[in-house]
């Protein structure tokens, strides 16, 4: 059941200039109104809903006391930023979140002026911020104050030190709002976490009001008062924070990020006084105000379509596997067999199937926290020392690490095994999280073995090679979803490396995949039978090392060869391409067609309907088949 929400006040804003002359008591309302909202359209659409709704407070006092757009909100990762689209101009749409054509699930540059800068991927906020207030202090035109707002999980981040370092040299006034749930999407894990939770546990609460009360009417204006009385202000509203204070940051906190009136106290004096940069430390609560999600393991980090008032999520119904729990059941098999075999995660145990392991394997697991140079790193460390460590990655998530993956892995050929989840079009999360660049980004390093997964049985066959695997890096990618509901090996023997597989054997046109559009390439083949075309269709299963034999024979003995894959151009299909034309074989005249990914970053929708966007689907192949068969439009149609 969906519920629309009263919301009397929040029904008068229509930009954020509209709080301005809200009382106290109208803002906590509003707060109400908006966790309100927000639960709604969540419930309709499916998506981000606890950090969100743990930011509702601590969104109204931002808007309240600062003025986007001129001034700048950015909010670390973005997936909390739903009540902020409320506020900011996109109520009207908020039901329309993460579905094609709609609102995104994450900040958008090009959604709202609101949105400053856009993100998805985590612990990039405090950079931007700093970005915007040396912008500001160069003269950059309609740049206010620069605010980045950050949560503990990504503050595991090294980018996030990494701004903080340059931000406190370089001592100019901006300000970063670590949020502090105690929660990444898995319970936060590292040393960092422990401190900021020392932070709070030392000194809970402090009442910030009267200090920041206090400060504020000591001064006529911001301007009249020098740096250092300014500092010692924002000190007397600190308690601790010494490694920030270290960093050269005015450290304010911790603070109850649901007090609307402390909020308010403690914006308004940084707002007043800040001439360096200054971290507020808020505590909050991921899925507050709503009981489903604060009860939840994941404190409702993420669901599908909810019922409002019982919190039950609408499942689709699976028809088989997801491909990540064949991973994780695969993984656990190798582990029993072989105890070098270990598994790292950067704060995604569920997410990537480890969870099983994890509880298995409590000492041969890490989760490393939202860390992903360091997981690749730390795995090729593992890997010098011996051990067999799978460093389990989205595939998005692993652009971040790639420097590590050349030098520490590629380079030293050391034989780290890479389980790169979510390959390809991911659906609701949109372009930031699609798995477009793997093949190409691994498929071009030196001994570098690169496999893709055609079916869920090929996933464990691949498992199962990789673990054998001792000769090198090697990577094999899966996606996001179910299987197609193949029956899984009971004891998989490895492949042989560079070898792929034909799957049946046709004449004029190959078609020859590389994962799972296996499955569309076979309705395609279907498709041209029914019209008189019976085609070879082949499966890769490596885009590095090629199966030269295969391809060779393949582009021999057909008029026409056309690859598919679900990868970015610089893939398999461009390293085909490569063989082909070293070898001379266009020059025979073979008509080529490399299907992979165009040339655009494609908005969340479906992934069957991203994937007709990205003229993969069975038709398109079909269609490609018979143009480079050279049938005219008429002819295909026929
Ligand atoms: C580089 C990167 N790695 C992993 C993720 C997946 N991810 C999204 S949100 C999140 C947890 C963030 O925790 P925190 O910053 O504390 O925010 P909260 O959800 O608690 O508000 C993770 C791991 C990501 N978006 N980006
Ligand atoms: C915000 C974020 O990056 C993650 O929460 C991501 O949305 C998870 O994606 P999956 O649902 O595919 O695990
Ligand atoms: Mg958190």
């Amino acid at each position: 059941m969906t519920q629309t929400p009263h919301t009397p006040l929040l029904d008068r804003v229509r930009t954020p200039a509209d709080l301005k002359a809200l009382s106290l008591r109208e803002l906590d309302q509003l707060a109400e109104e908006l966790r309100a909202e927000t639960i709604s359209a969540v419930s309709v659409t499916g998506g981000h809903l606890g950090a969100g709704l743990g930011v509702v407070e601590l969104t109204v006092a931002l808007h309240a006391v600062f003025d986007a757009p001129r001034d700048k909100i950015i909010w670390d990762v973005g997936h909390q930023a739903y009540p902020h689209k409320i506020l900011t101009g996109r109520r009207d749409r908020i039901r329309t979140l993460r579905q094609k054509g709609g609102l995104s699930g994450f900040t958008k540059r090009s959604e709202s002026p609101y949105d400053p800068f856009g993100a998805a991927h985590s612990s990039t906020s405090i950079s931007a911020a700093l970005g915007f207030a040396m912008g500001r202090e160069l003269g950059a035109e309609g740049v206010g104050d620069a605010i980045a707002v950050i949560g503990d999980g990504a503050m595991s981040a090294g980018m996030a030190y990494e701004a903080m370092n340059n931000a406190g040299h370089l001592g100019k006034r901006m300000i970063v709002i670590l949020n502090d749930n105690e929660m990444s999407i898995a319970p936060p894990v590292g040393a960092m976490s422990a401190y900021l939770s020392r932070l709070y546990a030392g000194a809970p609460f402090q009442d910030l009001k009267a200090a920041a009360k206090g400060a504020v009417s000591l001064l006529p204006g911001p301007f009249r008062e020098g740096a250092k009385r300014a500092k010692d202000v924002l000190k007397h509203m600190a308690v601790g924070g010494s490694l920030f204070e270290e960093l050269n940051f005015s450290y304010v906190g911790p603070i109850d990020g649901h007090d609307m009136e402390q909020l308010m106290a403690v914006l308004r004096t940084v707002k007043a006084r800040a001439d360096g940069p200054v971290l507020i430390h808020t505590i909050t609560k991921k899925g507050k105000g709503y009981a489903p999600a604060e009860d939840a393991a994941d404190k409702g980090h993420a669901t599908s379509k909810f019922d409002v008032v019982t919190g039950k999520q609408s499942k689709a119904k699976s028809n088989a596997p997801s491909y990540t729990s064949v991973f994780s059941g695969a993984l656990v098999k190798e582990a029993e067999k072989d105890d070098r075999v270990v598994a790292v995660t950067a704060a995604m145990p569920d997410g990537t199937g480890l969870k099983a392991f994890m509880d298995r394997f409590a000492d041969r697991c890490f989760d490393v926290g939202i860390a992903e140079q360091h997981a690749v790193t730390f795995s090729a460390g593992l890997a010098a020392a011996g051990m067999k460590p799978f460093c389990a990655i989205y595939s998005t998530f692993l652009q971040r690490g790639y420097d590590q993956v050349v030098h520490d892995v590629a380079i030293q050929r050391l034989p780290v095994r890479f389980a790169i989840d979510r390959a390809g079009l991911v659906g609701a999360d949109g372009a930031t999280h699609a798995g477009a660049f793997d093949v190409a980004y691994l498929s071009n390093l030196p001994g570098f073995t690169v496999m893709a997964a055609a079916d869920e049985a090929e996933l464990v066959r691949m498992v199962a090679t990789a673990a054998a695997h001792d000769d090198g890096p090697i990577a094999f990618r899966f996606p996001r979803g179910e299987g197609v509901g193949v029956e899984l090996p009971e004891a998989p023997e490895p492949l042989e490396i560079g070898k792929g597989r034909v799957i049946r054997e046709g004449s004029r046109v190959a078609i020859l995949s590389l994962g799972t559009r296996l499955a569309e390439a076979e309705k395609a083949a279907d498709l041209l039978a029914r019209k008189g075309i019976e085609p070879t269709l082949a499966d890769a299963r490596f885009a590095k090392p090629l199966d030269e034999e295969l391809i060779l024979r393949l582009a021999r003995d057909h008029e026409a060869l056309v690859t598919v894959e679900e990868g970015a151009v610089g893939g398999f299909g461009s390293h085909v391409a490569q063989l082909l034309a070293t070898r001379g074989v266009f020059d025979k005249g073979l008509a080529f067609r490399p299907m992979c990914l165009p040339d655009i970053f494609i908005d969340q929708s479906s992934p069957e309907d991203m994937y007709r966007v990205a003229g993969l689907a069975a038709e398109d192949i079909a269609a490609t088949v018979q143009g480079a068969l050279g049938l005219s439009v008429m002819e295909r149609r026929a």
